[in-house]
C-alpha cells in the first residue's frame, strides 16, 4: 500500500524529509568523521561488550536490509561503558552496503567510504521498558558501527552469507540461533562517539553512536552474496537487487565527535 521510503530515486534519502521532517534535524546520522577534528576525551572508558550467552533468534529480509534479531527480554547481550551511562541491551544487527566494488558504508572517515557497515542496535533497558519507548528518548539507543573493508575472506561472516539465499525476498524470516556477534568485532575497540539518529525512517534522534576505528575485512565474494538479496517480495515481479541501502553523510550542525584514542 502507498508510497514507502526506500533507497530508490523516488523514495530515497533525499525524499525522506517529506514524511519524516526530522530528516532535516540537528542530530542526524550518518556523518563524515574527520579524525583531525575529533576531540580525544581521556574520560571515555573502554567499551564493554558482554555478548557471551547472547541469544540470536532469527535472520530476516525486511526490505531494507538483512537483520539478525536477538531476544532482548534479559541482560544476556549488553553493551556498557564508553560514553554510555547505562547498560544497553542488544536488539538486532544489520548491514548497509553498496553496489559492485563501490561505496556502501553510511559513516565516512575523512571522506573515505567503506564497502559496508554493520550496525549493532542496543536500547537502554535501565531507564526504559521497551525498545519503542527507548527509541523516543535522547539516551535511549546505542548503535555500535563496524566498517567492512574489502580484503581477505572473513571466516565468521560465512555463517551470515551462507544463510542469505534463504532470506532472498522481503518478508522472509528463518531461524538463526546460536550466532554470537562478537566474532564480527575487529581487534581494537577504539572508537569515535557522537550524538545522532537512526539512519532510516523514523530517523529518531535518540542514538549514541559508537563507531569503531578499525574495520573488519571481508572478501568481494562475500559482499556479492549480500547483493543477491532482493528489496522486493516473492510475489513482486519487479525484481530489484538489494544494494546501495545506505544514507549519505548528514550535516554535523556543530556537534562534537569525541575519540577514545589519541
Ligand atoms: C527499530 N530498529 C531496531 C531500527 N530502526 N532503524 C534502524 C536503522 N536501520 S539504523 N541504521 O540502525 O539506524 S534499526
Ligand atoms: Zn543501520
Amino acid at each position: 500500500t502507498g508510497h514507502h521510503w526506500g533507497y530508490g530515486k523516488d523514495n530515497g534519502p533525499s525524499e525522506w524529509h517529506k514524511d519524516y521532517p526530522i530528516a532535516e534535524g540537528n542530530h542526524q546520522s550518518p556523518i563524515d568523521i574527520v579524525p583531525a577534528e575529533a576531540v580525544f576525551d581521556a574520560r571515555l572508558s573502554p567499551i564493554s561488550l558482554c555478548y557471551n550467552n547472547c541469544t540470536s533468534v532469527s535472520i530476516s529480509n525486511n526490505g531494507h536490509s538483512v537483520v539478525v534479531e536477538f531476544t532482548d527480554s534479559d541482560e544476556r547481550s549488553v553493551i556498557q561503558g564508553g560514553p554510555l551511562e547505562d547498560m544497553y541491551r542488544l536488539k538486532q544487527f544489520h548491514f548497509h552496503w553498496g553496489g559492485k566494488g563501490c561505496r556502501g558504508s553510511e559513516h565516512t572517515v575523512g571522506g573515505k567510504t567503506y564497502a559496508s557497515e554493520l550496525h549493532l542496535v542496543h536500547w537502554n533497558a535501565i531507564k526504559y521498558k521497551s525498545f519503542g519507548e527507548a527509541a523516543a528518548a535522547p539516551d535511549g539507543l546505542a548503535v555500535l558501527a563496524i566498517f567492512l573493508e574489502l580484503g581477505d575472506v572473513h571466516r565468521a561472516l560465512h555463517q551470515i552469507t551462507d544463510a542469505l539465499y534463504m532470506v532472498k525476498f522481503k518478508g522472509s524470516v528463518i531461524n538463526f540461533k546460536g550466532f554470537n556477534p562478537k566474532c564480527l568485532l575487529p581487534n581494537s575497540l577504539e572508537y569515535w562517539t557522537y550524538p545522532g539518529s537512526l539512519t532510516t525512517p523514523p530517523l529518531y534522534e535518540s542514538v549514541t553512536w559508537i563507531v569503531l576505528k578499525e574495520p573488519i575485512y571481508v572478501s568481494d565474494k562475500q559482499m556479492g552474496k549480500f547483493r543477491t538479496l532482493l528489496f522486493n517480495g516473492e510475489e513482486d515481479d519487479d525484481r530489484k537487487h538489494m544494494e546501495n541501502n545506505f544514507r549519505p553523510p548528514q550535516p554535523l550542525k556543530g556537534r562534537t565527535v569525541r575519540a577514545s584514542f589519541e
